[in-house]
């Protein structure tokens, strides 16, 4: 192809799509590494054999067809098929057989399988008897990939042990992505061998019906990439129109296509095995020889375990390393409140655990965006977009599942992405689907090594546009821009669980908050009810109460008390001169002052307009009569500067037994319309007793 030619995405489609139709699984023939015979079900015909069987079994194309199953095979071995097979009903089994070739004793590896109605055996000679000591092999991998903690390490070990079983040059773990690309994420080579490490593979290198077959056999060997091929005689069976499907051999001739890919790479041998991750294809382990490498069966095997120990290990490690990220975010969660058993709110639990939040999902910055109320830590979008932001996935967005992506500019809030934060996991809160918890990542430049150019691959074949291998796999680059990182499942679970715990903690921070206003309310409440609005101290409803009380102690304990009933002098005057307010002030200023000279168990309240009264509790008589002298010079002391000074008059009475509230004020009135009377400023006590008022 001329390179300079470009073709459409359309065109490209359509051969990918021709690519991926490739029957790679029936190929009419197979590697010479090996030979092929194809019985019917019950064992009791030879239908194909491929066309290399005498040098393995000694036996004619010819006489192998004509001949018994039994003849060809050896009784041993068609024992042991039948058992398997046919009684058993196996799809797929491994032998080993013995057998006398040319009079001499051989032994086989045998992969015999069901394909469609026919029963397919495949032999390969077994040259070393010991095994290479595999099954140690085995175990001492087994035991290192035990004592590994980290995924990295783990596949760079794999590939080393691999590559000192097996002698190839450049052993890799080739892991795909979603879209199906590859990237070589460990290798071990040698020197000849360029590094594949980090390089990408376009998802058209290994098509969908070449990953699929990994899904039903694992291991694809191609000990000779240039061998030629040895077909199957007859061509198709007679008694059976369907080609012969080999996708459970070992042996399946390789496709044209996949020889050429092979032979553009530098690879003469390739070994790929498949690593599955909870039963999705998740990578290759791939062994290139740099020429061919004839692989035993044995080994093959033994290698398919090695990778079959190091998935599960991996599993658990990414299991480890997730279950700790959840467990640090539940953790973090744990702390409610702060230093004084407050419970926070959200801006309080976004400045104490955000940047912790941030280091354990890996994001720049943490808004909770609660309405037009934003808390948020680390590197953000303006408030007014990220309300946006958050309007938008309100009305737009599933609130029950985190919304993610790793390129803002690609998605409807394009409008709202600022400078390169262009990550965002967007949450919304269980308990209030219009708030939201987000999550920014800045962008992360990187470039991709790739291995050849994917436009390289189209090309025009017999006036037609097909894919083919590509012809150079000299590296080449392209940039990554406006993608953060992506986001990993776990992350997105992690935030979700943080979104949960933060529901939780703001909504008992709001219901804590209400509580405290509530509380805040009753006390107002009360103190309305209680106190006098001009000057603080109690009102005549609480004070009534209050020597009610007074009046049931003193008859039951026989504790003495007294009232003092006072009015300022000449009021009216002084409101008449001075104005209402300042008459206002007057009353505050006395109160201020007798409060302060006041015991704790004397109780000063307004009883109404300008007139006051004090309950004094254990005191009567005379002592009674000095409280009220003690105030009135209290109050004749208060300098009211331009004001210039009041007076009071106070009429004192005495608790005697039997005493009702209103006879008890009844006497302190009219002790203070006495003193009124007598020239005002000054004290009169009540005369005579309970019975006498
Ligand atoms: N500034 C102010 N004045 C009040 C308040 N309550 C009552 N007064 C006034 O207090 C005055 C009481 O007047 P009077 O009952 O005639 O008595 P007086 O002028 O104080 O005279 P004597 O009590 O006989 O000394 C009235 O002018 C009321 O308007 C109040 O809360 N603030």
């Amino acid at each position: 192809m001329n390179a300079s030619t470009r073709y459409s995405d359309a065109q490209i489609a359509a051969a990918l799509e021709a690519c991926a139709r490739e029957p790679v699984h029936i190929p009419g023939a197979i590697q010479p590494a090996g030979c092929l015979i194809s019985l019917d079900g019950a064992l009791r015909q030879v239908r194909q054999v491929s066309a290399n069987i005498e040098a393995f079994l000694g036996i004619s194309v010819a006489d192998a067809l004509a001949g018994e199953p039994k003849g060809v095979l050896g009784t041993e071995l068609m024992d042991l098929l039948d058992t398997a097979l046919v009684r058993q009903d196996q799809p797929t089994c491994v032998l080993t057989a013995r057998r006398d070739v040319q009079g001499e004793r051989r032994r086989f590896h045998v992969v015999a399988y069901h394909s469609g109605d026919s029963i397919v055996v495949e032999l390969e000679y077994l040259m070393c008897p010991d095994g290479h000591r595999l099954l140690e092999k085995v175990n001492d991998w087994l035991v290192e990939a035990r004592q590994i903690d980290d995924i990295d390490t783990l596949f760079d070990a794999l590939t080393r042990r691999v590559q000192e079983l097996t002698g190839h040059e450049r052993v890799m773990v080739y892991r795909f992505d979603e879209q199906w690309n590859g990237r070589v994420v460990a290798e071990t080579r040698q020197p000849m061998a360029e590094s594949f490490l980090d390089h990408h593979f376009p998802a058209s290198d290994i098509p969908a019906q070449v990953r699929r077959l990994y899904d039903i056999n694992r291991v694809r060997s191609i000990p000779d990439a240039a061998a030629e091929p040895v077909p199957l005689v007859p061509a198709t069976d007679p008694h059976d129109s369907a080609p012969l499907d080999l996708s459970r051999g070992a042996l399946r001739a390789v496709s044209p296509i996949h020889q050429e890919y092979l032979r553009n790479m530098g690879v003469g041998a390739s070994l790929s095995i498949a690593m599955h991750d909870e039963g999705r294809l998740w990578g290759l382990l791939a062994c290139h020889g740099l020429g061919p490498m004839p692989l035993e069966a044995d080994l093959r095997d033994a290698l398919c375990a090695l990778a079959q120990i190091a998935m599960p290990r991996m599993m658990l490690l990414r299991t480890r390393t997730d279950t700790r990220l959840l467990h640090d975010i539940h953790d973090s969660n744990e702390i409610l409140s702060d230093e004084r058993g407050r419970l926070l709110g959200p801006d309080g639990l976004v400045q104490r655990h955000g940047a912790q939040w941030l280091e354990l999902l890996d994001a720049n910055g943490i808004a909770l965006v609660t309405g037009k109320e934003i808390s948020g830590m680390g590197a953000l979008p303006d408030e007014e977009n990220l309300v946006a932001m958050a309007d938008w996935l309100s009305r737009h967005q599933r609130h029950d599942t985190p919304w993610h992506t790793q390129s803002l500019a690609m998605t409807p809030l394009a409008p709202w992405q600022e400078g390169d934060l262009c990550g965002l996991l967007a949450v919304a809160l269980p308990t209030e689907p219009s708030h939201w918890l987000m999550l920014f990542r800045r962008e992360q430049r990187h470039s991709r090594r790739w291995a050849g150019k994917p436009e390289d691959t189209p090309m025009i074949r017999d006036g037609q546009l097909v894919m083919t291998p590509r012809r150079s796999f000299a590296q080449w680059q392209d940039e990554v821009k406006g993608q953060s990182h992506a986001w990993r499942d776990i992350e997105c679970r992690a935030a979700g669980d943080l979104t949960k715990n933060l529901a939780v903690l703001t909504s008992s921070h709001e219901i804590a908050q209400l509580n405290e206003k509530l509380h805040h309310a009753n006390r107002k409440l009360k103190s309305l009810a209680y106190s006098d609005s001009l000057t603080g101290s109690w009102n005549r409803y609480r004070m009534e109460q209050a020597i009610d009380a007074a009046l049931s102690a003193a008859e039951r304990h026989g504790h003495p008390c007294a009232v003092l009933l006072f009015d300022v002098d000449h009021f009216k005057q002084f409101n008449d001169t001075h104005g209402h307010e300042a008459g206002d002030r007057v009353l505050v200023e006395i109160t201020r002052a007798l409060q302060a000279t006041l015991r704790d168990t004397d109780t000063l309240g307004r009883w109404g307009g300008e007139e006051f009264l004090v309950l004094a509790s254990h005191c009567e008589g005379q002592g009674a009569v000095h409280l009220a002298e003690r105030l009135r010079r209290c109050v004749e002391d208060i300098d009211l500067a331009e004001l210039g000074r009041v007076t009071i008059s106070i009429g004192v009475a005495s608790w005697h037994p039997g005493d009702t509230r209103k006879r008890l004020v009844a006497r302190a009135d009219e002790a203070m319309y006495r003193a009124k009377e007598n020239g005002r400023n000054r004290v009169e006590q009540a005369a005579g007793s309970a019975a006498q008022a």
